[in-house]
């Protein structure tokens, strides 16, 4: 076999490109067009996670490789984000400052050509999303190693918002500063952080100050103005405040992964592989909990969470955070829901959404 030449090589790549540009450019105005017959239809919403979460599930199946599906994934959700970007571009919010998870997963869910606006708190982003000064918000929902994020489950319930979408985002801890880790004195840490990296710390950093702070990425800011200080924080946070990454990947789960929901007011379709998020109540007496669940264990509906919270309408009484798989209009799914809404105290269905993709 006669082995190609690097000009060669290059040659043909440079032939490739130039189909590639084609082809971007082709999908780049059939998107331009799809969104002028959604203007002409009067529709005020061009986003369909439904659609997208398809469309990449689909370039993930058929990938012939060399590229894992996750890259191809990653390519083409950056491919649509720019051709949303040319039917409207996209407003949303996320827990800033810039540099931290929550930005990481709104660019993983909504690629690169959306127009993000960080936000002080979780509060402003359901106050920025329910008051249509962005479309959407991305706001986190759990993490594998430290439980639930109560703000976001609270908030949900004094909104009338939507959850329309899941990003599942692996969370990589980095102990950063100047120097050495025997220079530190003063670590700043966000409480979710310094609860996902307690064992390191305890092994590692035993004798140090651990200063709360509001983000990793303020954590990372504090440590750059300390002599003595170090943050628990992101490569991207390091970088853009000049420190250097003294151990990486300290969290004590090797597969700690942070999940959150995409809010907006808009409603998705069925695609197949769904989940189904709900708040329930069920009447304070023996048994009614396994009554109230017992149908969907019945009807084969698998229950992937169950989360439970203070009702704050008495004391010692509680609602319950539901996730299933599936969509709340699947024809398996939608009468048990029925049912289940007659039944307990209190019901709303936060809504149903596609599964996080990659
Ligand atoms: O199919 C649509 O409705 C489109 O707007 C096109 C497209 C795409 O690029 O494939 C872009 C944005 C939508 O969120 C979904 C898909």
């Amino acid at each position: 076999m006669s082995v190609r030449t690097l000009p060669e090589l290059r040659g043909v790549i440079d032939q490739v490109d130039a189909q590639i540009l084609q082809l971007l450019a082709e999908r780049g105005r059939l998107a331009a067009e799809v969104g002028a017959v959604k203007r002409a239809a009067d529709e005020t919403n061009f986003y369909y996670p439904d659609r997208e979460s398809e469309i990449l599930r689909r370039v993930m199946a058929e990938n012939p490789g060399p590229f894992s599906a996750e890259q191809i994934a990653t390519i083409f959700r950056e491919i649509i984000s720019a051709g949303l970007a040319l039917e409207e571009p996209l407003q949303v919010a996320y827990l800033g400052p810039a540099g931290t998870f929550s930005q990481m997963a709104a660019q993983k869910h909504f690629g690169r050509a959306a127009v993000f606006q960080p936000t002080a708190g979780i509060a402003e982003i359901f106050r920025l999303v329910d008051s249509d000064q962005v479309r959407f918000g991305v706001v986190p929902v759990e993490n594998s190693t430290e439980g639930s994020v109560n703000l976001s489950l609270d908030l949900l319930l004094d909104y009338p918002l939507h959850i329309c979408g899941e990003v599942q985002l692996r969370i990589v801890h980095n102990l950063v500063g100047k120097g050495s880790l025997d220079a530190i004195r003063r670590v700043y840490v966000h409480y979710q952080t310094r609860a996902q990296c307690r064992q390191w710390l305890a092994a590692h950093l035993p004798q140090v100050q651990l200063v709360d702070v509001s983000s990793n990425a303020v954590a990372a800011e504090r440590a750059a103005a300390d002599a003595e200080g170090g943050a628990i924080s992101t490569a991207v946070a390091a970088e853009a405040y000049g420190l250097d990454i003294l151990a990486a990947g300290i969290e004590d789960n090797p597969e700690n992964t942070t999940r959150f929901w995409v809010i907006g007011k808009i409603s998705t379709r069925s695609t197949g592989n769904d989940k189904t998020s709900l708040v329930v109540a069920a009447a304070n007496r023996p048994g009614s909990l396994h009554a109230l669940l017992s149908p969907l264990a019945g009807a084969g509906i698998s229950l992937t969470r169950i989360e439970s919270r203070p009702a704050r309408s008495a004391i010692w009484e509680y609602i319950f955070y539901l996730d299933l798989l599936g969509h709340c209009q699947d024809a398996a799914i939608a009468p048990v829901l029925d049912a289940l809404a007659q039944q307990a105290s209190f019901y709303r269905c936060l809504g149903s959404y596609p599964r996080a993709v990659f």
